[in-house]
């Protein structure tokens, strides 16, 4: 099998059962599309198409956590438990990781999407990478959760990507967390009570309900394996219950346009191109008219099917998380961090007044304080962006402080008033904030400053005169 077609199994075995099978049929158009997450993964590959019935309330949860924690052992755990009510589909460990460079490291790169379901709810699950090279992923990831569960190894407790996995979910908007402290088969009795402590006072500090959010113990691996059930199965039934309990379904907005900000985008060629990612507001319909908006581009097509994991959608609703057939468009024209939209329902905007937290040092944030004009990268629904900041009342903003700023992107991004977003200095988080108010676009003359810097501008204002 040629490295190509072996990709090409790889990609049509990690997208939901519609697209698979126009994919088996047809020629992707480039291996660039093995560079997007896994979607959706079916056994029943070849199977008949059946329409999703809506019974169950949806929520989207997660798992997220520092690196090696078994955050995929875990959701492969939950679904093997599930599988066995008639709930899930049971899900490997390679079903999930199921990309080479994911294989052959061991780890977690791109998120996976994964369904299942309890008595009382249908789930929307996303596993996040731990590793703190692929945290964009992550915060693309965490950034579709309704709540998530926090995976923590008893063996090694709270460790960098715990803390500030928490962090950026506390700062995306994820308000309602449950913990599974894991590996108990490998940790003593005493340990795992020392890693509770830890993590509830983290949590505190993190502006959770430290007290009170639920704390599951057991082993994901001893679940997966089917060994020592009051650690193993019993425990991960335990978490769901805690999870069904405690993350509230939250209150969807249907009556409204529907905006789609775009998590990955597939090609197909001879059928047209499918954009995937969680529906934020509105219905969705197949043969509905629809727009892309994003990185300066506005493009018009026409939704030619819906489906959530392997059915088909009659309609898709807010927090559904769902793969959109688009008609006429080619994969290159869109990309992540566009927003699929009504037309002429939303705008990109490059300039904005926001109110910004910005982390102390002890929050992992800057040690230093900063100045107007320092460039940072903004992250919000699934984009993220160069942006110049700009202090409005003072020189300079110390960690730890709540500030209003001003914010200049690099290019205009489908941005609204209440919008929330992360800031980030290279690998640090600098700060989070909420858009409170959209400014006039930058002129032709701010853009190119911002861009090209003073000296770049004058040159290119000049070679335009002459
Ligand atoms: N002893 C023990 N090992 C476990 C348990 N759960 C997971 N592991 C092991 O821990 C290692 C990491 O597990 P993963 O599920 O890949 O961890 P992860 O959090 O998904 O890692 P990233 O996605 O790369 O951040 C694997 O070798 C697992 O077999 C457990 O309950 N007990
Ligand atoms: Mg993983």
């Amino acid at each position: 099998m040629s490295a190509f077609v072996a990709a090409k199994h790889i990609l049509s075995s990690s997208l939901n059962s519609t697209f698979r099978s126009i994919i088996l049929n047809s020629t992707i158009k480039s291996p660039a599309s093995l560079s997007v997450s896994p979607f959706l993964i079916s056994k029943r590959f070849y199977a008949e198409k059946e329409v999703f019935q809506r019974t169950k309330p949806h929520c989207n949860i997660g798992t997220i956590g520092h690196v090696d924690h078994g955050k995929t052992t875990l959701t492969a755990a939950i679904t093997k438990v599930l599988a066995e009510k008639d709930l899930a589909e049971s899900k490997d460990y390679a079903d999930i990781d199921n990309a080479p460079e994911e294989k052959a490291r061991g780890i977690t790169i791109n998120v996976a999407h994964i369904e299942y379901q309890t008595d009382n709810r249908h789930y929307g699950h996303t596993d996040c990478p731990g590793h703190a090279d692929y945290i964009k992923n992550m915060i693309t990831g965490a950034a579709q959760m309704d709540g998530a569960i926090l995976v923590v190894a008893a063996t090694d407790g709270a460790m960098p990507q715990t803390r500030e996995h928490l962090l950026l979910a506390k700062q995306i908007g994820v308000d309602h967390i449950v913990v599974f402290i894991n590996k108990v088969d490998a940790a003593d009795a005493e340990m795992v009570e020392l890693v509770e402590m830890e993590i509830r006072e983290l949590l505190t500090e993190m502006g959770y309900d430290g007290d009170n959010v639920p704390i599951i113990k057991g082993s994901a691996l001893s679940a997966l394996e089917g060994k020592d059930p009051d650690i193993g199965s019993k425990a991960i039934t335990e978490l769901l219950e805690q999870v069904d309990k405690t993350i509230p379904t939250p209150e969807r907005s249907l009556d409204k346009p529907f905006l789609l900000p775009v998590e990955n985008v597939y090609s197909i060629q001879g059928r047209g191109t499918v954009v995937t990612g969680r529906l934020e507001r509105g219905v969705l319909k197949k043969g509905q008219e629809c727009e892309f908006v994003g990185y300066n581009k506005v493009i018009k097509s026409t939704i030619t099917g819906v489906e959530m994991f392997h059915k088909i959608l009659d309609e898709a609703q807010a927090g559904d998380q769902l793969g959109a057939l688009v008609r006429g468009i080619k994969r290159d024209d869109i990309k992540r961090g566009m927003v699929m939209c009504k037309p002429g329902t939303c705008k990109a905007n490059d300039h904005f007044e926001a109110k910004v937290y910005i982390l102390s040092k002890e929050e992992g944030g800057r040690h230093k304080p900063f100045t107007s004009f320092i460039q940072l990268q903004m992250f919000s629904r699934t984009w993220d962006c160069a942006t110049q900041v700009v202090i409005p009342n003072k020189d300079m903003v110390m960690p730890g402080e709540d500030t209003p700023l001003q914010l200049r992107l690099f290019r205009p991004m489908v941005l609204e008033q209440g919008q929330r977003f992360t800031l980030r200095d290279g690998s640090i988080t600098l700060g989070t904030g909420v858009v409170t108010k959209i400014l006039a676009p930058l002129s032709e003359h701010d853009r190119l400053d911002l861009t090209e810097g003073k000296k770049g501008r004058e040159k290119k204002e000049k070679t335009k005169k002459n």
